[in-house]
């Protein structure tokens, strides 16, 4: 490896030099979606992120080096209220199932379309509820988790550090939070990890009645199934940091006797409009499907590679104020840069650095920009940028044509030669810049064993 990859860890606030546990395993665990509605743009930008981290990592370790698990979050009480409102007819395990389904089906349609590579694991929440089980029931033996009036909750006095992620003392939890402190709780953060079902909600038999399991729990009994007790980098948005990965960490650390439970805990920023987080609650949200397949944004529909591209110009953990001129300005430069499909050629080492310098996607951009600018001047530099965009996913694919528009432009390519054989150049010319209006290319060469003139055709984009 050339470069090392140095990364800002929310950890230690500290940008510090990326060392993976196994080089030939490399593990990351990103917190997925909560499969109950469409997903937002702002949905869309950890996915974006996090997918250029695997790119990288891929890159450096080898692709069969890394391991990438994202989950599903398909139990939920916000699932279970849009199963009754969308489905009352059905039975309730049936309508979740609808609902569920018919999100997750979007979500991994939507970030395809934003050149998403899909993760090596995807484990769904609900097919992992007796390791779930097993991890509580360590933690209630070590005395980190208690039973109180139906729930099993987490004991946060129970653990010295808690609260290092987020770094908010304990005792200042919820202070101003003006929560009534549940009298059950021994502790005001004291959070769930099991709570009983009423015969209406979805529950799983366990040694503590039939329930269903809190929020955090999942992710910790998941990344320890895919990626084991300690694994690398855990990922998600800024949102996340607290409570969810606090409290994950508590879960894993304390159910393990481990140190840490990731070594590097990576945030994005949030997609913001008018200055607040986009976020579903608040309704100032535009999905990812209506971006891609309608007009509701700047009255006209944007390919997914514009989205992508727009959200990579500014830094991960920036926040990004979403606007019209912003997917413009990406679409302007997308339009500059050649169609190339990626090779085996390798990356520019400037693209590399920029990516290895706390994933510089800005940097990064600029000087593919660059590059681009300079392979239309000269193809050679062609598979170079090529292997730079790939690691960006921001590589546009040459057109796809169908068959009948190929015969044309092949007859118009033989008139043209028949022109050129007749010396009227005035209408070989005129059948050229016609077919470049198009978007179609033609080179001239010669046949090596006739030393005929031959021409070649494609489309730019
Ligand atoms: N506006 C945003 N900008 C960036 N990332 C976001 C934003 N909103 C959510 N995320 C991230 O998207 C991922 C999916 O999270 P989740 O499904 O919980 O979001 P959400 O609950 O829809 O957010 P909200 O309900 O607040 O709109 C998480 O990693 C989360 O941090
Ligand atoms: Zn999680």
């Amino acid at each position: 490896m050339s470069v090392p990859l140095k990364f800002y860890n929310t950890l230690t606030r500290q940008k510090t030099v990326f060392e993976p546990i196994d080089p030939d395993n490399v593990r990351m665990y990103v917190c997925g979606p909560t499969v109950y509605d469409y997903a937002h743009i702002g949905n869309a930008r950890p996915a974006i992120v996090f997918d250029v981290l695997y790119r990288l990592l891929r890159h450096v370790y080898g692709a069969d080096h890394v391991t990438y698990a994202r989950n599903i979050t398909d139990v939920d009480d916000k699932i279970n209220a849009r199963a009754l409102r969308d489905h009352p007819g059905l039975p309730l395990n049936e309508a979740i199932r609808q609902v569920t389904e018919k999100t997750e089906t979007q979500y991994h349609q939507d970030i395809a379309a934003l050149g998403c590579l899909p993760p090596n694991v995807e484990p769904r929440a609900t097919d992992n509820i007796p390791q779930m089980i097993e991890i509580i029931e360590t933690l209630i033996a070590r005395n980190h988790a208690y039973v109180a009036q139906g729930e099993v909750l987490f004991d946060t006095k129970s653990m010295q550090d808690y609260g290092q992620l987020s770094k908010r003392p304990l005792d200042e939890q919820q202070a101003g939070a003006r929560i009534a402190v549940d009298a059950h709780k021994k502790n005001p953060g004291d959070f769930v990890l099991w709570k009983l079902s009423s015969e209406n909600e979805p529950g799983w038999e366990s040694p503590w009645g039939r329930g269903r399991p809190g929020w955090h729990i999942e992710c910790s009994a998941m990344s320890q199934r895919y990626l084991g007790e300690v694994f690398d980098i855990h990922g998600g948005g800024l949102d996340l940091i607290f409570p969810h990965h606090e409290n994950e960490i508590a879960q894993s650390r304390c159910a393990h006797g481990t140190q840490v439970m990731a070594n590097l805990w990576m945030h994005n920023g949030f997609v913001q409009v008018e200055g607040r987080k986009m976020s579903k609650s608040d309704g100032n949200f535009i999905t990812i499907n209506e971006l891609l397949a309608t007009k509701t944004f700047g009255g006209r529909s944007w390919p997914g590679e514009v989205l992508r591209l727009a959200m990579l110009m500014t830094h991960y953990r920036e926040p990004i104020d979403f606007s019209v001129k912003r997917l413009e300005e990406a679409e302007r430069l997308l339009a500059k840069w050649p169609a190339a499909e990626p090779g085996k050629a390798e990356p520019c080492p400037i693209v590399m650095e920029a990516l290895a310098d706390d994933l510089n996607t800005v940097a990064a951009v600029q000087r593919l920009h660059a590059l681009a600018q300079e392979a239309n001047g000269d193809s050679s530099i062609i598979p170079m940028f090529a292997a730079s965009a790939a690691l960006l996913g921001v590589l546009p694919k040459k057109a796809e044509i169908d068959e009948a528009v190929a015969s044309a432009v092949d007859a118009l390519v033989a008139m043209r030669l028949e022109m050129l054989k007749a010396k009227n150049f005035a209408e070989a010319d005129k059948i050229r810049n016609e077919l470049g209006e198009k978007g179609i290319q033609l080179k001239d060469g010669k046949d090596p064993a006739t030393g005929e003139r031959v021409t070649t055709w494609e489309m730019k984009r």
